[in-house]
């Protein structure tokens, strides 16, 4: 029978279709590297966390792509990064956050605004994962363990986000194509090996889907997420690692207030270049457009030499909190360690931006000391003022 409004679960549902599906990925003989696609919602991000889960029985550890810079599996929005995960996933429901093995900043919740850069982002993680962990070593005589690779996409169904899962698919043709499928015809994908031309014959194996929750009618039932307050929770969590975790900080206003506390990384102007991923700005006005914003921390001598496309990988993100134009300082905050921070010498921005709640509560804070220094400043004018009276 459906379940017309599924209830809250403490562990997934793994309808024996599903089962079939991990089965013949995590028995399969070489190690597989499996793209997961489909509509929104449809239970990719749940299938990619049971499949990791049940490579790890096989496997040391399991390569995982997120590609999702909307809604991250393991790191922050705005970010690509490779995982290599050697423990099964204590909670299937959700994903703690985790140090990724290699990261790029896209600087932008979807892909839809430069989609080039962002299928190269992805060809570039790609390369590393092949290159470090997908290749036999036999000039040593002795080969490396191959890692299986789990690739989790977005919601790429129609349009931009399609072609770039086509563009995708050809470059990396993997093992395995799992296939999300709703009872809406018109919302999935094609069936078969959409991204191929009718003359190639392709070597991945197809596996379509259905979602596990339907109505009476048969029809999917889809649980939407609030991606928004997701992405704001992820990077509160991100910005919490800049405190030891003995120091309890359980609400976004103990996070704002600790936040505006901390002492910043002092930056000078001259120590960083600065990247603006979508949009030029004057010279002159370079450095004041990163107040309070939000920087993906970069490091130019990690540039992969292998290809031209390539960007140099992100080691973070840091809060820039304020600007000391005569100085030439920049006051960031981040938890990035300082030998990796010493390291960066680029910023890059785009769009993320730094969440509602805790925007307000800094800006309360430094507010608040602003007030405090103008109304002593006015005191001391009228007692001044008084006495030459
Ligand atoms: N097998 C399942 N058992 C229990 N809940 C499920 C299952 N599949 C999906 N869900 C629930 O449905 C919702 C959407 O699932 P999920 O996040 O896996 O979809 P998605 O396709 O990855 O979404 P998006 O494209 O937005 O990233 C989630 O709340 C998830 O918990």
């Amino acid at each position: 029978m459906g379940l017309a409004s599924p209830p809250p679960r403490q562990a997934p549902l793994v309808p024996q279709q599903w089962a079939d599906a991990l089965d013949a990925i995590s028995t399969s003989r070489s190690p597989p590297i499996a793209i997961i696609c489909g509509p929104k919602n449809s239970g990719k991000s749940t299938f990619s966390r049971i499949l990791l889960n049940s490579l790890l029985k096989r496997y040391d550890r399991v390569g995982y792509l997120d590609t999702d810079v909307g809604q991250p599996e393991f790191f922050v929005p705005g970010c690509l990064s490779l995982h290599l995960v050697d423990e099964c996933l204590p909670d299937l429901m959700k994903t703690p956050m985790r140090e990724p093995e290699r990261c790029i900043f896209s600087g932008d919740i979807s892909s839809k605004r430069d989609p080039d850069a962002y299928i190269n982002f992805i060809f570039q993680l790609y390369d590393y994962f092949l290159e470090k962990f997908y290749q036999s070593d036999d000039a040593y005589s002795h080969r490396k363990a191959l890692l299986p690779l789990i690739i989790n996409t977005a919601g790429w169904v129609k349009g931009t986000g399609f072609d770039v899962l086509v563009e995708l698919l050809k470059y990396i043709s993997p093992t395995h194509v799992v296939q999300m499928r709703i009872s809406a015809e018109s919302k999935n994908l094609p069936t078969g090996a959409f991204w191929l031309s009718d003359k190639k014959r392709g070597s991945s194996k197809l596996i379509e889907l259905a979602t596990v929750f339907t109505d009476s009618f048969n029809r999917s039932v889809l649980i939407r997420k609030n991606a928004h307050s997701m992405r704001d929770l992820r990077l509160s969590d991100y910005f919490k690692r800049c405190f030891p975790s003995t120091l309890n900080i359980s609400t976004n206003k103990e996070l704002a207030h600790a936040l505006a506390s901390i002492p910043p990384y002092q930056i000078h102007f001259s120590q960083v270049k600065v990247m603006h991923l979508y949009c030029q700005v004057p010279k002159h006005e370079v450095f004041y457009s990163l107040n309070a914003t939000i920087v993906g921390l970069a490091a130019s001598s990690t540039v992969p030499t292998s290809s031209a496309r390539c960007t140099p990988w992100c080691v973070g993100l840091g809060i820039v909190r304020g600007i000391d134009a005569k100085k030439g300082m920049l006051y960031v905050i981040t938890p990035v360690s300082l030998c990796k921070l010493e390291k960066v010498d680029i910023l890059f921005q785009g769009f993320i931006e730094i969440p509602t709640s805790l925007l307000q509560l800094c800006t309360v804070d430094l507010m608040r000391g602003s007030v405090l220094k103008l109304l002593l400043l006015l005191f001391f004018y009228f007692v001044i003022n008084f006495f030459n009276f």
